[in-house]
């Protein structure tokens, strides 16, 4: 695509001259330019892309999209704020691939992989081709590519869109992380359906207030309009039974559905009965009454179920199909995910890393032990602190053993982060091991048998940050190891 062409999408920027080279690439990384590149400066936590503009010449970059001055000699399309314009640039260079096909975004605070998964699962019962964009991968198709974010930057993300038009694919269900939202990584993502799971505390490291982290994710609702095209009609799937839904739904001319338990709502769940290997409830649809038997367990997993319903109905999948496809569905790795080396005690490895989830998944396991529930559980560095204290209390209130231990310290002191933890438990007991190996070992080494060990905090992760390094850290196979070295 020509430059002029692509600039036509933009109403706000300064240039000297027409020049109008060839673009064979948007790029924000300079290490990633080619001859024909354009490349966007975007300033970031560590560097300030600016300072890599010549080096992008060098390189071969033919156009240079920048906020500030910068020093050389191909055009140069000044900008008020680069990483907006990169978003708007990317869905005109791959031709608006959202446009193309039926866009399912996801937000909340706990549940965003497991909703989206469920969705996919659904979906491809109906015959549908998917792609799929979240913490564990992009996937088109059946090709997985890993990323380093939930939801990744715009030219990412415009990129692997178009690549899904190519491929058929039918229908995306993307996670969309306040981070995301905030930043504009999602500006130009045509959105048909935005889902909402729940907001409890997380990443106030970075929104600061609940309120703001509030705001934040209402983007996603704001973000489907106040206009009504009857040929594209856009739908909001919210939670009855979240506070933060009332506000959603002032805040977007979509059409609501709603799903809940306790709040009256368009999708319900009643009669819920849970055994530890799935879970019954009577779905209440605007349609009817049916009875689901489903695989997965957890009153997090019934609101996972009923938000992915809701989503396929408004997908216009037969709700005949969602049922037959929900008592199939299977969990996502990581999440709930049972470590069973033939051991009389049950491992359950989650990736509960906020104060609300790992209360949930504790609360799980409490109905089902009949013998004690240790828990293992360590919190991110570089990340909310103001969780830690809070997440210690509730592990220490909700199982029998907890060991505090570390997740990914990341740059912070592993000892001031389990400091924190501490902060939050007064006159209850505890053991820490700031060793995470150690800390699981100690964990299987104490169980007996009916216990219930649950490892949280990391789920799928195959790593463990600690400083600058990233060591091959994975809790599934560490516990595996120690159940057959100790057992
Ligand atoms: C704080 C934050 O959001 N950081 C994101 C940011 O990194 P950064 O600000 O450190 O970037 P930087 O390294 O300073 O680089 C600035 C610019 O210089 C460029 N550069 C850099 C070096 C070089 O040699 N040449 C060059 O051109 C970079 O490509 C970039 O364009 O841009 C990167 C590239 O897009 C992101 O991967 C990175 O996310 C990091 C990994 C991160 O941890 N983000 C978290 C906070 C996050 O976004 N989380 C959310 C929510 C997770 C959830 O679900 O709970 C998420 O969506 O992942
Ligand atoms: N609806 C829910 N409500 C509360 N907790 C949940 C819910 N769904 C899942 N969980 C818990 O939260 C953990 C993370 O779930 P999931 O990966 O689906 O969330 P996420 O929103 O994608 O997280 P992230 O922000 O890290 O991407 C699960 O392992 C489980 O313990
Ligand atoms: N998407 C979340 C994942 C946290 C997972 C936990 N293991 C940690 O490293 O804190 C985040 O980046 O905050
Ligand atoms: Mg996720």
């Amino acid at each position: 695509m020509r430059l002029q062409e692509l600039l036509a999408h933009l109403h706000d920027f300064t240039s000297k001259g027409n020049a109008n080279p060839f673009i064979t690439s948007l790029e924000m990384d300079s290490r990633e330019v080619k001859k024909g590149s354009l490349f966007f400066c975007v300033k970031g936590s560590t560097f300030d892309g600016h300072s890599f503009a010549k080096q992008a010449e060098e390189k071969g970059a033919v156009t240079i999209i920048a906020q500030e001055d910068v020093d050389v000699s191909i055009p140069v399309i000044k900008v008020r704020d680069t990483k907006r314009v990169m978003a708007v640039l990317a869905d005109a260079f791959y031709n608006h691939p959202t446009q193309k096909l039926q866009l399912i975004g996801v937000t909340g605070t706990n549940g965003k992989t497991s909703i989206t998964h469920i969705v996919e699962q659904i979906c491809q019962a109906a015959g549908r081709k998917t792609g799929l964009i979240g913490t564990m991968y992009t996937k088109i198709g059946t090709t997985k590519i890993e990323m380093k974010n939930t939801t990744p930057e715009s030219l990412f993300l415009q990129k692997s869109f178009q690549r899904m038009v190519a491929e058929k694919v039918e229908t995306a269900i993307m996670e969309v992380s306040s981070h995301a939202l905030d930043i504009g990584r999602v500006h130009g993502c045509d959105f048909d359906i935005a889902v909402f799971s729940n907001l409890t505390q997380d990443h106030l490291d970075y929104h600061g207030t609940m309120h703001e982290y509030r705001r934040v994710k209402g983007l996603l609702f704001t973000g489907l309009g106040y206009r009504f095209d009857p040929n594209r009609p856009k739908f909001a799937v919210l939670n009855a039974d979240d506070p933060a839904t009332l506000e959603y739904i002032r805040s977007t001319s979509a059409t609501i559905i709603t799903y809940g338990i306790n709040q009256s709502s368009d999708i319900m769940a009643k009669n819920i009965s849970m055994t530890a290997s799935g879970t019954t409830f009577e779905l209440i649809t605007p349609v009817g009454s049916y009875n689901i038997n489903m695989r997965l367990i957890g009153m997090f997993s019934v609101y996972n179920v009923l938000a992915a319903i809701a989503t396929c109905m408004v997908s216009r999948i037969p709700l005949s199909t969602i049922i037959g496809a929900v008592e199939t569905v299977t969990g996502v790795p990581g999440r709930f995910e049972i470590v069973d080396k033939g051991q009389d005690f049950t491992v359950i490895v989650d990736y509960a890393h906020t104060p609300d989830s790992l209360r949930s998944v504790l609360n799980t396991v409490k109905q089902f032990s009949y013998g004690k529930v240790i828990v293992v559980i360590g919190c991110g560095g570089d990340r909310d602190r103001s969780k830690r204290p809070i997440m210690a209390q509730i592990a220490v209130s909700n199982a029998d053993v907890s060991i505090f231990t570390s997740d990914n310290p990341r740059s912070e002191d592993p000892i001031q982060i389990l400091k924190d933890m501490e902060a939050g438990v007064k006159g209850e007991t505890y053991i820490t091991i700031p060793d995470r190996e150690k800390a699981i070992f100690y964990a299987v080494s104490n169980a007996g048998e009916g216990d219930i060990i649950i490892i949280a905090g990391k789920g799928h992760e195959t790593y463990q940050i600690i400083g600058e390094n990233t060591y091959d850290f994975d809790d599934r196979l560490v516990a595996a190891r120690a159940i057959k070295e100790l057992i």
